[in-house]
Order: structure tokens, then C-alpha cells, then sequence
């Protein structure tokens, strides 16, 4: 098997609240990374990731993003992750504020810390094309999301932060196992491409308790994207005020919706954890059939 143009490409191990993040930078290369790639990379433990930030060249930003899940599908949204990738382009005395590209529209990223930045995720996204949904709802915040032998603690929101999201309120997380459910949300027919599945526990107007199934990743420590709809959909609902703390499991974002224009800020740290290189003979076989 020829070798992969990836054999010994570097990488940098980061997180966002420990979602695990690996920032490629393909910039002046021509090599699009594909799924089984990706997934090859997932798979070694020396590289392992919950989504991988592949950093193209942009004619209008410090990079294009490529993102991808560990299942090898695509995403043309994460939170954590871009936070990670201005952290990467600012480090060693680069730009303070960085602007990137996706697939989902331009972002900014500003530093508002050693290790902590503030990013424009742009507006939230409530039209059924744009989510996207199968088909348009009478109401994006009450969607029926009963399963077979579960019942929906009550109406779900859908909506998109540039990938989508549903969100599900709870009145407390002991009592929903959002593993046991996570897979079936993630596939319900109303997303076409998946989606992301939220179960948030408003605490105060100001605070909320969030656990998330990430589509084409599982259960994640933090998801940025998750946190931005979770904390949009509580305020559509009147149940939190323009800004709110959102506790995951690995650690607070903060989110504010704001109001001259309808985008949503995020507020969080990044951490590199190591440095590394695929090895010299990286290869990944498609598997048969897929791409
Ligand atoms: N799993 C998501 C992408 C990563 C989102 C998450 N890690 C974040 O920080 O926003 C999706 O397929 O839409």
C-alpha cells in the first residue's frame, strides 16, 4: 500500500474542556483528509480525538476549517475545537484575534486570556433547511422526541449553531441516562444528517447543567455547539437571561445570545496537552465501498 501523504504529518493534542480536540495544519498542502483517514487517525491512541480540526488555506481567513468526527463524518461546526485552532494560530506570538472559516460561514476568535478565548459563533440557526430537518415543524420548540419504552421528559428544541442540535430539558440529569437514549436521538428522522442530543437542567436563569451525545462522536466531555443551543433554546423559552454558565462535565462555558445581532458568543479555555507526528508509515484503507 502506497504510503498516505499523512505518514509523519504533525498534529497537536489539545481539548476544550476535555473534549478532545486534534488540530492538523494542511495549509500550503493539497491533501483533503478523508473519513477513513480520519478514522484511522481516531483509532491510534497517540492521536486520538473526538472531532479533528484539518486547517486549509482561505483567501479570507487565517484558515479554512475542515472538521471531523471520530466516526470520520463531517461537521461544519465545533465550538471547542475552534477555540483550540486560534489558540494554535495565535500561539508564539501570533494574532490575538483570528478569523476562520467553515463550511457553516466565517468566525471570530479573540484571546481573552492566557489559554481562554471568546468566539463570534454567529447566529443561531432556527429555519428547518438550515438546521436541517427532514421537513418543516410547526413549532422548533416542541418536537416530539418519545422513543419506544421512553418517554420524553417533555417538548425538544431543534435548532442549528452552523451543525445541529437537540436539545431536551430535564428537570435533573440523575434521572435521564442520556447513554441509553443518546443513540436513537441521534439518529431520530427528523435530522436528515443527525444530530447532536442535549439534556440541560436549568438551574438558575443564569446556570445550566448539560450532558451531550455528539453526533458521529458519543459522549463528550464538553461540546461548545451544545452549549450555544442549549443556552439559546433556554432563552427562547424564557427560562434563562441573555448570558448563562454552562456546567458540562469537563468543566463551564459561558454563552451569551446577543442582542444587536443575534450572535452567540462562547467563552472557554484550551489546553495542549502533546505534540506529535502520525507515524511514518500512516495508511488507512477505505473501508469497501466508502470513500
Ligand atoms: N459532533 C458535532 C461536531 C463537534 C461539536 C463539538 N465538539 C463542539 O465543541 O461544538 C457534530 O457532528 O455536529
Amino acid at each position: 500500500m502506497a504510503a498516505s501523504p499523512l505518514a509523519g504529518f504533525p498534529f497537536l493534542k489539545m481539548n476544550g474542556l476535555g473534549n478532545e480536540i486534534l488540530v492538523m495544519d494542511l495549509r500550503g498542502r493539497d491533501h483533503i483528509i478523508t473519513p477513513a483517514e480520519a478514522r484511522a487517525i481516531a483509532a491510534d491512541p497517540r492521536s486520538r480525538f473526538d472531532q479533528l480540526m484539518a486547517l486549509h488555506d482561505s483567501p479570507s481567513a487565517a484558515a479554512f476549517m475542515r472538521i471531523y468526527n471520530n466516526d470520520g463524518s463531517a461537521s461544519a461546526a465545533c465550538g471547542n475545537g475552534t477555540r483550540c485552532v486560534a489558540w494554535a494560530i495565535g500561539r508564539d506570538g501570533g494574532p490575538d484575534r483570528v478569523r476562520l472559516e467553515t463550511s457553516a460561514g466565517a468566525l471570530e476568535a479573540q484571546r481573552v486570556g492566557e489559554a481562554r478565548y471568546t468566539v463570534d459563533m454567529g447566529p443561531p440557526r432556527f429555519d428547518w433547511r438550515d438546521i436541517p430537518l427532514a421537513h418543516a415543524v410547526a413549532d422548533p420548540d416542541a418536537i416530539a422526541v418519545d422513543l419506544p419504552g421512553w418517554t420524553a421528559p417533555g417538548p425538544a428544541s431543534a435548532l442549528g449553531m452552523g451543525n445541529p442540535h437537540l436539545v431536551c430539558f430535564v428537570p435533573d440529569q440523575q434521572s435521564y441516562d442520556l447513554a441509553s437514549q443518546g443513540p436513537a436521538l441521534e439518529r431520530h428522522p427528523l435530522f436528515p444528517q443527525r444530530t447532536n442530543v442535549s439534556f440541560a437542567q436549568v438551574l438558575d436563569r443564569d446556570h445550566i447543567l448539560l450532558r451531550v451525545w455528539e453526533r458521529g462522536a458519543g459522549p463528550t466531555l464538553a461540546c461548545g455547539t451544545a452549549a450555544c443551543a442549549t443556552a439559546v433554546a433556554a432563552m427562547r423559552r424564557g427560562l434563562a437571561d441573555r448570558e448563562a454558565a454552562i456546567d458540562l462535565p469537563g468543566g463551564q462555558l459561558t454563552i451569551a445570545w446577543r442582542e444587536t445581532d443575534g450572535h452567540v458568543l462562547m467563552t472557554g479555555p484550551t489546553e495542549l496537552e502533546w505534540e506529535g507526528r502520525l507515524p511514518d508509515d500512516f495508511a488507512a484503507e477505505p473501508a469497501p465501498g466508502v470513500a
